[in-house]
């Protein structure tokens, strides 16, 4: 390999192009303003298709070539001519020797967009179109253009034409303006391939091997990260899952960083309840302040209120059923940062729509927590990659553990309150009764802390509401992972709870148990933890 000496200039007035795209919105206007500037064009067929429809003069690739295109397109650009043309070091004696030898001209601008892979697969097209769909002579074309950027102006989106057009009229385009779109084109390419390798990685259910690639298509330029100090992006990856990446927002001002998360935190733990029954989850910081089911939404939203209704405002509310009237005038009455559904009545989008800033994001259905994902992390110079928390336990994986069993109703509270318990921060208490939340304790260094403070919030709520007695009176408690000790317990049985749903599995499990005994509490362990961070 031979590294050249020779510095490219800072403007080329480019003489040919090749224009070769999917996606032809804005090709006619650009190709007649390249032509305009006298920049010959070559094109593939169905692009050329459309130029010529349109009458601008475009040479087919074929003809340069002298070769067509086979293989119903597999092969159309992948050619020395095509490539030298992009990839010749200019003035370099050796590469215009070759040029010369083999009847190659230069390629001065390059504007390709790819197979609509990502869109493929977005619309659950069955394997073998989707694989057709992965697009093998553009990415080859964009590299070579993006690695020399010093002679070639690459673009990879109708987004970038005017520039182009503008930087021509100018002189040329820059080498500012060449490194930029080489830039773009690579992480296009990179993105693109992170795509196809995620597709396959579902298709077989494979861990990530030796190498793992993450890329997205930005959606949206935020106003800024978690702080107003940091810049943040959102991008979209592609996988296809209901949620606030997929959603529709129909109303309401643009999301930011900490909505997207926390939305995403709220659709979540709504979807673990699937559609049978009316639920409801009111997130604040990506940890719910309060989870409800009840026989219609606006009995679950109640619910949900009445854990912390003071840590609710501002908080984002997800229901994992057709938004309706009532629930939505309910939800109004406190001030809520996003609102997110399957769907919602006409009714109920009138009434969202008398608070103009409120976000109404609907999904189409529910995240289903069974499907296997990967869950990814960034720590200073790597990535940490999971298979997504999937794990669900059900009345049959519980194991009872103390002398008394306990009832059926404690059992569905129990389960309850361990599905919630899942999608809270470590250490994580979550007192329910009834189908709802009364009591959570985020977040905390020590599990007997969350104990206090889930007891603590549950007083809160009921002289919120009024109430005298303890609303962890005959509730339920679930712990995320094992009690170390019996004093976490022990917070549980001061607080008035009855039954006790943990993993189990620590040193000290027979202290913890005869805590439990001593206090005539039912204990379950599941044999799962569910930490989260
Ligand atoms: N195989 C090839 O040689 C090849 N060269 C260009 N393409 C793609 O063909 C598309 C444009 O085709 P057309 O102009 O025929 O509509 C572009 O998305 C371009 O990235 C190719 N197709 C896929 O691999």
């Amino acid at each position: 390999m031979k590294v050249s000496t020779v510095t490219p200039p800072d403007r080329i007035q480019p003489k040919r192009a090749l224009i070769s795209v999917s996606d032809k919105a804005g090709m006619v206007e650009f190709a007649r303003a390249l032509h305009g500037a006298g920049v010959e064009i070559l094109t593939t067929g169905g692009s050329k298709a459309e130029l010529e429809a349109a009458g601008v003069p475009v040479v087919e690739v074929a003809s340069v070539t002298g070769f067509p295109e086979i293989m119903d397109g597999r092969v159309k650009t992948l050619h020395p001519k095509i490539h030298g043309g992009l990839l010749a070091v200019r003035g370099e004696p050796s590469h215009a020797e070759a040029m010369a030898t083999h009847g190659i001209e230069g390629i001065d601008i390059l504007c390709v967009n790819l197979y609509p892979f990502e869109a493929t697969v977005a619309r659950g097209a069955p394997a073998e179109e989707t694989v057709e769909n992965i697009d093998i002579g553009g990415p080859a074309m964009i590299r070579a253009a993006a690695k020399n950027h010093g002679y070639v102006t690459v673009v990879v989106e109708p987004s970038d034409y005017g520039a182009v057009i503008e930087a021509i009229a100018a002189g040329g385009p820059t080498v500012d303006l060449r490194r930029r779109l080489a830039a773009k084109a690579f992480s296009r390419t990179a993105a693109y391939d992170a795509a196809v390798s995620g597709w396959f990685a579902r298709e077989l259910s494979a861990e990530p091997g030796d190498f793992f690639a993450v890329g997205g298509r930005l959606a949206e330029e935020l106003r800024y990260g978690e702080n107003p100090h940091q810049s943040a992006r959102f991008y979209r990856t592609g996988e296809p899952r209901f949620g606030v990446a997929t959603a529709r927002q129909v109303q309401g001002k643009a999301l930011s960083y900490n909505n997207i998360n926390d939305t995403d935190a709220a659709f979540e733990l709504v979807s673990e309840f699937g559609a049978d029954r009316p639920a409801v989850a009111i997130i604040k910081h990506a940890n719910p302040c309060g989870v409800g089911t009840g026989a219609s939404l606006l009995e679950a939203y109640e619910k949900a209120l009445a854990c912390d209704p003071v840590s609710a405002f501002g908080g984002i509310v997800a229901l994992n059923g057709r938004l309706d009237a009532e629930a939505a005038a309910k939800i109004v009455e406190v001030f809520t940062e996003v609102i997110i559904a399957p769907e919602a009545s006409d009714e109920a989008a009138a009434i969202i729509a008398g608070k103009k800033n409120l976000r109404l994001l609907v999904t189409g259905g529910l995240a289903d927590p069974a499907t296997p994902g990967l869950a990814v992390r960034s720590v200073a110079g790597g990535l940490l990659v999971q298979s997504r928390d999937f794990g669900r336990i059900g009345a049959d994986d519980l194991r009872v553990v103390t002398k008394r069993a306990p009832t059926a109703a404690e059992i569905a509270d129990l389960l309850f309150a361990f599905r919630v318990a899942k999608h809270v921060k470590s250490n994580a208490i979550v007192y329910a009764k009834g189908g709802a939340t009364v009591g959570i304790g985020a977040g905390q260094m020590s599990r007997v802390d969350s104990s206090r403070i889930a007891a603590r919030k549950a007083e809160d709520a009921a002289a919120a509401a009024g109430l005298s007695g303890r609303l962890t009176d005959g509730a339920v408690v679930a712990s995320d992972a094992f009690f170390p000790f019996a004093d976490g317990l022990q917070a549980a049985v001061e607080a008035g709870a009855t039954a006790v749903i943990q993993p189990g599995g620590s040193m000290r499990d027979d202290e913890v148990i005869a805590a439990a005994d001593a206090a005539g509490l039912a204990m379950v362990f599941t044999g799962m933890r569910h930490f989260r961070h």
